[in-house]
């Protein structure tokens, strides 16, 4: 290159190779060959090219290495092509000390290395002698222990390596090496030692690089599942029925567009109710897909549960956003792309369809931009977020990300945004911790928009001063306080312990310090100091302390940053005869929290044990083994997000950002468990852009989901009458289900079949308030059928409303062998109602003549509208003959359900009404516990 060129900057060696020379003896040269051969020379250098003097090359390379032993390996190519000169030069020159044997090699079989540039020329033969004379010289300078290390070489070849050679090697740090070895309790592998990036707590400097365990289902029972679908309200519901219906669709082959949601709500509103619920659910359906069944291993999870926080992942059953995506520490651009664990994590995440982010308040832009960019490099696709739907939960009113950064929802042009134009809102509004105590839900959800010099109302001060304390010795001492800062936790915790408990034991970091001389670690008598993020120095405990978790030791047992427990039992060790604290035992709050981790010492099967973590603390060349724990009488505003709790202090004085005293008050589940020590109204406030941000957010639109209370919104509809079949597999065992459904219930007519129902009265379990039951089983319908009349199942029945005047048609002359129920109803409207049961079994030629026969019989009663309704076992959406429906148009019957009514998305219950009536409006409902979906009619 020129003198002046500028551009002679190259990172590495794929661009030193990328640029090498445009000569033919480059030209078919591999990367690994020119690495080997070729340096780059600058400037002066070059010009040296050709004629650069052997000793001058020797000195040189002595410089560079800096004195330590180097060989010669010559690679000129003209002499490469002619072995036979080549070496017979080369053994003029070596012959004094090197063997005919040796040379045979292309590379000198010595220990040490040394590159020349092919450029290089041998040397003449009037340089021979001085080359001789510097090599010798280099050879007793760094061949001292020749004749040792050829008997070596020999000997290992001879008998192979020494079985323990780094004994032999590094006496000291083999020692301590085993001492390790017999201190540490056996790894269970599935444990993840990853942290967060949140305050006050240490980053630890690498990405976790343990195998990530797969996701489990929620660690909960069916029951437990099926009552917490049965609690959720009216907004839950049609979020929960929302990605219900697509991932139905889903395994139906349609391909649905992915969804990007925000469910978004204040304190207490059951947000993270509604991730469980729809976790639950879509796994449940997601697990037909196709891909699952030809993929043996089912385990690989298709919804992942992620949070920021180790508590809020836990508290939802999942990983924290790093560890599941096996994102880097440091987040700043550009992008680093996963490497070997590519193929790792694809395999993991293959049969991911949705990802659920909860606690999305704290999550900042650029851990959102490397969620998405990480998704895209996993999934190999450019959508969003590599194409995977997803369902963002949070409340930007409650803590911001670290830092002072902008909440996602707060559009900043010039940063990276993936937030808007993408997701829409729903928002839940009811609040469901502090549902027994509803003014104080409804205070709060003032108090979550507050702005900073917004004074409070009247009636809010004077709700707040009736819990508002002088000073902590007015409060319950064993309530959990709630501080802005580490700080005023420490000054309340130090303060608890040393005036409630006598037999303090301290237990001090063993800390290590690299020695430089020798390279040892070496223990410090006394603990070094550390960082504030660091495990703590000294760790002061007795039975019965309070104490939380400051690491997260595993996100899937529960033992996270944040996790609050008792020291129930302090086990001790002794080592040269000084006892050490070896474990830790807790009593944890969450009962359900540390599984994996009980039982290390004999005793009470309920204490969690906790051994100490190693870490390297911020200052280098420094370890620190501790436990991860401190006190925690008290806490800082961080840790509590997301919890729930009966009683609490909450101290307003140092609040420093938007959201925290918001989140500090919404804890408890009711004003009486709260206690506000140093009040200032204006610590409460709120950022004034999340209001303007969400406002402007596009809502998303569910009302197709819950269609009748959407349509009831309409007066006009409320003296409609509402009919809805459903198909509910069992109405014994749903009953409960039926009785929580938000749209079931306001169904004037309910018509449902498979009751399973036995016996001819109804008994009082089934009864509905405001509403009469009319039923009739599978074995007294048929008289010609022993085959059907003798299986189980089957059954019809409708409940009515009692403000209607009906008749139930038990028994219509000719009709037989029909499982079906026809109504008469009188008023306030005309109408006759039939719902009709067809086992899948049940021959079609027999089936249509007994249905040939109802619809005659209904045809001469003379009532307009006739509306049938039922499970006929005939897919009309297929494209197949569709014999029942084509009876029913020859009789003069219209079909009004257009889209599929079950899980396989096949037409199997419709609605037909022998009138064209204009005013009719009739679709499909949503439920979660039958294969077959409801469907509906409202005629007005
Ligand atoms: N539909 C519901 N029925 C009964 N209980 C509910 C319902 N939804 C939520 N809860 C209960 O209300 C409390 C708060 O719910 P959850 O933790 O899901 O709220 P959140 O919106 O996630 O709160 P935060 O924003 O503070 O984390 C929990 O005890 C939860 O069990």
């Amino acid at each position: 290159m020129d003198d002046d060129v500028e551009n002679v900057w190259m990172t590495g060696l794929p661009d030193k190779y990328k640029a090498r020379p445009n000569r033919p003896e480059f030209e078919n040269m591999c990367m690994a060959e020119f690495a080997s051969e070729y340096r780059i020379v600058y400037a002066g250098q070059t010009k040296r090219k050709n004629v650069l003097p052997l000793q001058n090359k020797l000195g040189h390379i002595q410089k560079r290495t800096r004195g330590k032993p180097a060989v010669i390996r010559f690679a000129r190519f003209s002499e490469k092509k002619d072995p036979e000169k080549f070496y017979g030069t080369l053994l003029k020159l070596y012959l004094p000390y090197r063997t005919d044997r040796q040379l045979k090699c292309t590379k000198f079989p010595t220990y040490q290395t040394f590159y020349a540039l092919a450029s290089v020329k041998l040397p003449g033969s009037d340089e021979v002698q001085r080359v001789y004379n510097i090599v010798s010289k280099n050879r007793e300078k760094y061949e001292k222990h020749n004749e040792d290390i050829e008997r070596a070489i020999e000997d290992f070849e001879k008998n192979g390596p020494i079985e323990d050679a780094w004994t032999t090697l590094a006496p000291t740090n083999e020692l301590i090496r085993l001492e390790s070895i017999m201190e540490r309790e056996p790894i269970d592998p599935n444990e993840v030692n990853e942290q967060d990036d949140i305050p006050e707590y240490t980053a630890s400097s690498s990405v976790s690089n343990t195998a990530m365990p797969l996701m489990e289902a929620a660690k909960l029972s069916t029951a437990q599942i099926r009552k917490m679908y049965q609690s959720l309200n009216q907004t839950q519901a049609s979020i929960f029925y929302a990605v219900r219906d697509w991932c139905k669709r889903c395994i139906s082959g349609e391909k649905p567009e992915q969804f990007l949601y925000f469910l978004n709500g204040g304190a207490g509103v059951g947000k993270s109710h509604v991730v469980k619920s729809i976790y639950a659910e879509a796994s449940k359906i997601l697990r037909r897909l196709p891909c699952m069944q030809e993929n043996t291993d089912i385990s690989k999870a298709t919804v992942l549960l992620a949070a920021f926080t180790g508590t809020a992942a836990f508290n939802i059953s999942g990983k924290t956003l790093h560890c599941l995506l096996k994102l880097p520490r440091s987040l700043k651009p550009p992008y680093q792309g996963l490497g070997n664990s590519l193929d790792e994590i694809r395999a993991d995440l293959s049969n991911a369809h949705i990802l659920i982010i909860d606690e999305i308040s704290m999550v900042s832009k650029q851990l959102f931009a490397y969620v998405n960019w990480r998704l895209q490099q996993i999934k190999g696709n450019h959508k969003p977020f590599g194409g995977l739907s997803v369902l963002c939960v949070g409340d930007f009113y409650q803590l911001p990300p670290l830092g002072r950064a902008k909440p996602l929802c707060v559009y900043e042009e010039h940063v990276l945004d993936f937030w808007k134009d993408h997701f829409q809102m729903i928002t839940l509004t009811q609040i469901m911790r502090q549902r027994e105590d509803l003014a104080y839900a409804e205070l709060l959800n003032r108090l979550r928009i507050k702005q900073k010099h917004e004074k409070l109302t009247d009636a809010d001060k004077c709700m707040l001063e009736a819990v508002i304390r002088s000073g902590p010795e007015e409060c319950p001492s064993d309530a959990l306080h709630i501080y802005a800062t580490n700080k005023e936790v420490d000054n309340h915790n130090t303060a608890v312990i040393s005036s409630r408990f006598s037999e303090i034991i301290t237990v001090y970091a063993n800390d290590y310090k690299k020695d430089p001389r020798t390279g040892e670690m070496k223990r410090q008598g006394v603990p070094l100091k550390g960082d504030k993020r660091d495990l703590v120095d000294t760790l002061q405990i007795a039975i019965g302390v309070r104490v939380m978790l400051i690491r997260n030791i595993d996100v899937e047992d529960g033992l996270v940053n944040g996790t609050f427990g008792k020291v129930a039992k302090i086990t001790t060790l002794s080592r040269d005869g000084v006892p050490f604290v070896h474990l830790i035992g807790l009593h944890l709050d969450d009962v359900n929290a540390g599984q994996k981790h009980r039982n290390k010492a004999p005793g009470d099967d309920n204490i969690v044990y906790i051994e100490r973590l190693e870490e390297p603390l911020k200052r280098k060349g420094t370890i620190r083994r501790q436990f991860p724990m401190k006190l925690a009488f008290a806490c800082t505003i961080h840790k509590v997000q997301g919890m729930t709790t009966d009683s609490a202090v909450v101290s307003l004085k140092h609040i420093f950002e938007p959201g925290m005293a918001y989140v500090a008050l919404s804890r408890t589940t009711t004003l009486s468990g709260l206690h506000i020590i140093d009040f200032n109204e204006n610590k409460i406030f709120c950022d004034p852009e999340i209001r303007t941000s969400l406002e402007s957010m596009p809502k998303a639109d569910f009302c197709d989901f819950q269609p009748i209370l959407h349509l009831l919104q309409d007066s006009n509809l409320n003296s409609a009458i509402k009919i809805i079949h459903h198909n509910t597999e069992g109405l014994q065992c749903h009953m409960d289900d039926l009785k929580c459904h938000h749209e079931l219930l306001l169904a004037d007519i309910l018509c449902l079949t498979e009751s399973h129902l036995s016996g001819l009265c109804v008994p009082e379990y089934l009864q509905l308030d405001g509403y009469t039951m009319y039923m009739r089983n599978r074995h007294s319908s048929y008289t010609n059928y022993a085959y059907l009349a003798n299986k189980n199942g089957g059954g019809v029945a409708v409940y009515v409303k009692k403000i209607f005047q009906a008749r139930p048609m038990m028994y219509i002359q000719n009709v037989t062998d029909l499982e079906y129920l026809v109504l008469k109803l009188e008023a306030p409207k005309q109408a006759l109602i039939a719902v009709i049961y067809r086992p899948p079994s049940y021959r079609l030629s027999d089936f249509l003549l007994n249905l040939n026969g109802l619809l005659t019989s209904l045809e001469i009663l003379n009532i307009k509208p006739v509306i049938v309704c039922g499970d006929f076992n005939e897919d009309q959406l297929s494209h197949c003959n569709k014999p029942i429906m084509n009876l029913f148009y020859d009789k003069g019957y219209t079909q009004l359900i257009s889209t599929g009514t079950t899980e396989n998305n096949t037409l199997l219950d419709p609605v037909f009404i022998n009138t064209t009536h204009s005013n009719v409006r009739a679709g499909v409902l949503q439920t979660y516990y039958s294969y077959h979906d409801p469907v509906y009619c409202i005629l007005e």
